[in-house]
């Protein structure tokens, strides 16, 4: 309850706030329609009274006063209605926009690894999406109190024993809320299956995994799977369903009982002449009334209690990014790396986790050197390239830049400053200028930049391929829109990495598994050229992932990671002569292409 009641305060003020005109019309419209139902009982009880008297005066007054309130209560909601729907997108398009917003607002990646955050996400969205129904619950609620405040003194009027007929509403107002919170435990126990039953069908519905479905001969098995996930996430939900319908019929049950016993009270009085046949009319009025205003009551308890969640779910949400938030800095970032980046005894344990990825890590990367990083999947080589972009900061130890620890540089200028290609690369479906210009925002239009950005990249070729140039819209889901090979699209992402001019890391985290080896070789070079380049004017150091040793071998530092650790590190001719495990895979490696 006190939940659903700071929802509906939080709901109503967010709505002030968002357009206060309406809001306020719309709630003047719902206090006359809570008035109307009883003005309506009133006039009902007069007009009867007057006409078992005789009194035809009296009785044109009253019916006035029937037809007008009689018509605020079939029209007052409709006219209320407009301002609050008009409310209600408004503050739907805010909401979703802070959801947006925090999504994006750490620095961090962190919540968009953790499973907690995607199912609360996955529930947000959906519950955001529904907010007007809250916001209809808000406003009725305001009506519903009026009406409930002004029948219960008619009531007490007639009779103080009838004023327990509002008391007996208070158990299904339990019951609902205790329903409510079934459905909630519902909803919460099956949104990760949910989440995929949604993914399962997004990859039976979209083109990118098509082609892989086929070939796999898996479109059955994921339409068997997703209708499995479906049906288990509707079993919860409807278990829940059925327990809470039956926790509020009881409740409700209860209510029924006390509304028989007050009008067979009244009646009871009339007939033996205590009471007026208006008295009756009145009693029997205001008790449909109560029956309605507890049904929608319970309805609107389940609403704001849903508002409430869904609150609960954002403030959740809005505290973890404000946990994310980094260390204010203390120390300018240099504008160019003189010594080198060095990592002291690192060790990292991904949040929510206890098993360490990487432990006793000890590196220096020269500045303007460039550095290659082999092992086996699940080494712990993206972690490390993490950890250089700030994406987490390590659980021991520290990462210095010229001495200094990176966390004491701000995190926006160092990101600034990285120039990163990703294996799972954005295919920004924007014209090919824009696709490649959001690498630096300050530069999107800017054509001769981002030619001079796929030159870097050695991708100038892909707009050959393209009807319009730069302009030439990319995506197949666009009108005219081309789409392109899994290698042209890696190649502009590449392009999108170079659009930074003088970073102080480049990253390139295999991003260039779509490409041959004789071209991830001719673009490493390139990339080599061009990192030594800036190496000279910032120190850049030059970050590669690649499980291509033609490639690896170019480098100035290799770094063999295997079981979270360091396993080797040197140049290629000192790993060979140290016969090592470098030696060995790089060996295994040539013969497989001999
Ligand atoms: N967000 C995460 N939360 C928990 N564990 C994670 C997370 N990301 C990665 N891991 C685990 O960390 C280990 C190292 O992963 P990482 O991605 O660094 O490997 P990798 O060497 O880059 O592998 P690959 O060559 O396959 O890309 C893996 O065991 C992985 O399961």
């Amino acid at each position: 309850m006190k939940d659903a009641l700071a929802g509906c305060w939080q709901l109503y003020t967010i709505a002030l706030r968002t357009s206060r005109a309406r809001m306020l019309l719309s709630t003047v419209l719902v206090l006359l329609e809570g008035l109307a139902w009883p003005v309506l009982a009133v006039g009902l009880k007069g007009g009867v009274n007057a006409a078992v008297a005789h009194r035809p005066g009296s009785m044109l007054g009253y019916g006035i006063a029937i037809a007008v309130s009689a018509i605020g209560v079939l029209l007052l909601h409709h006219f209320s209605y407009v301002p609050y729907v008009e409310t209600c997108d408004l503050v739907k398009v805010d909401l979703n926009a802070e959801l947006m917003a925090l999504a994006n607002g750490s620095a961090r990646i962190e919540h968009h690894e953790r499973a907690e955050y995607a199912d609360k996400i996955a529930v947000l969205r959906r519950e955001l999406s529904t907010f007007d129904v809250g916001m209809t619950g808000l406003l009725t609620a305001v009506s519903l109190l009026v009406g409930m405040v002004l029948t219960s003194i008619l009531l007490v009027r007639v009779d103080p024993w009838l004023l327990l007929l509002p008391v007996a509403a208070l158990p299904p107002v339990w019951s609902g809320q205790r329903a409510q919170r079934v459905i909630d435990r519902s909803r919460s126990a099956a949104a990760t299956q949910l989440r995929q039953a949604e993914h399962l069908y997004n990859l039976a519905t979209t083109a990118a995994t098509a082609k892989e479905l086929r070939v796999l001969r898996l479109q059955q098995e994921v339409t068997r799977r997703q209708a499995q996930q479906w049906d288990g996430a509707s079993h919860v939900l409807r278990a829940g369903q059925l327990r809470a319908t039956v926790v509020s019929a009881l409740g409700q049950l209860f209510f029924a009982v006390a509304y028989v016993v007050a009008v067979l009270l009244v009646l009871l009085q009339a007939v033996r002449g205590h009471r007026q046949v208006g008295d009756v009319v009145l009693v029997v009025t205001l008790a449909a009334q109560i029956n309605a205003q507890v049904t929608t009551g319970l309805d609107l308890l389940q609403k704001l209690q849903r508002v409430a969640n869904a609150l609960n779910r954002l403030r959740w949400l809005r505290e973890l990014i404000a946990s994310q938030q980094p260390p204010p800095p203390d120390s300018p970032l240099p504008t160019a790396i003189r010594d080198g980046i060095e990592l002291r005894d690192v060790a990292f344990t991904y949040p929510g986790t206890d098993r360490p990825i990487l432990s006793e890590v000890n590196l220096h990367f020269p500045a303007g050197s460039t550095v290659a990083i082999v092992g086996e999947n699940g080494a712990g080589k993206t972690t490390l390239v993490k950890l250089l972009c700030r994406f987490y900061d390590v659980t021991q130890g520290t990462i210095t830049i010229d001495g200094t620890d990176i966390t004491r540089f701000p995190l926006d200028d160092w990101r600034a400053r990285i120039a990163a290609g990703f294996q799972d690369f954005v295919r920004f479906e924007l014209p090919a200028q824009r696709t490649v210009g959001v690498g630096d925002l300050s530069h999107l239009d800017d054509e001769a930049a981002v030619l001079a950005a796929l030159e870097r990249a050695d991708a100038t070729l892909v707009l050959d391929r393209l009807d319009d140039g730069l302009a030439t819209q990319l995506g197949r889901s666009w009108t005219d829109g081309t789409e392109l090979s899994g290698g042209q699209w890696q190649r502009l992402a590449l392009g999108r990495a170079m659009m930074r001019e003088l970073p102080m890391l480049l990253v390139l985290d295999e991003p260039t598994s779509a490409l041959d080896a004789e071209a991830e070789h001719q673009l490493f070079e390139q990339y080599a050229r061009n990192a030594r380049r800036v190496g000279r004017e910032t120190g850049a150091v030059t970050v590669l992932v690649s499980h291509r040793f033609s490639t690896v071998s170019m480098a100035d530092q290799i770094l063999v990671v295997a079981d979270g650790r360091i396993a080797e590190a040197g140049s290629h001719d000192d790993l060979m002569r140290a016969s090592g495990l470098y030696a060995e895979l790089y060996a295994l490696h040539a013969s497989a292409f001999e």
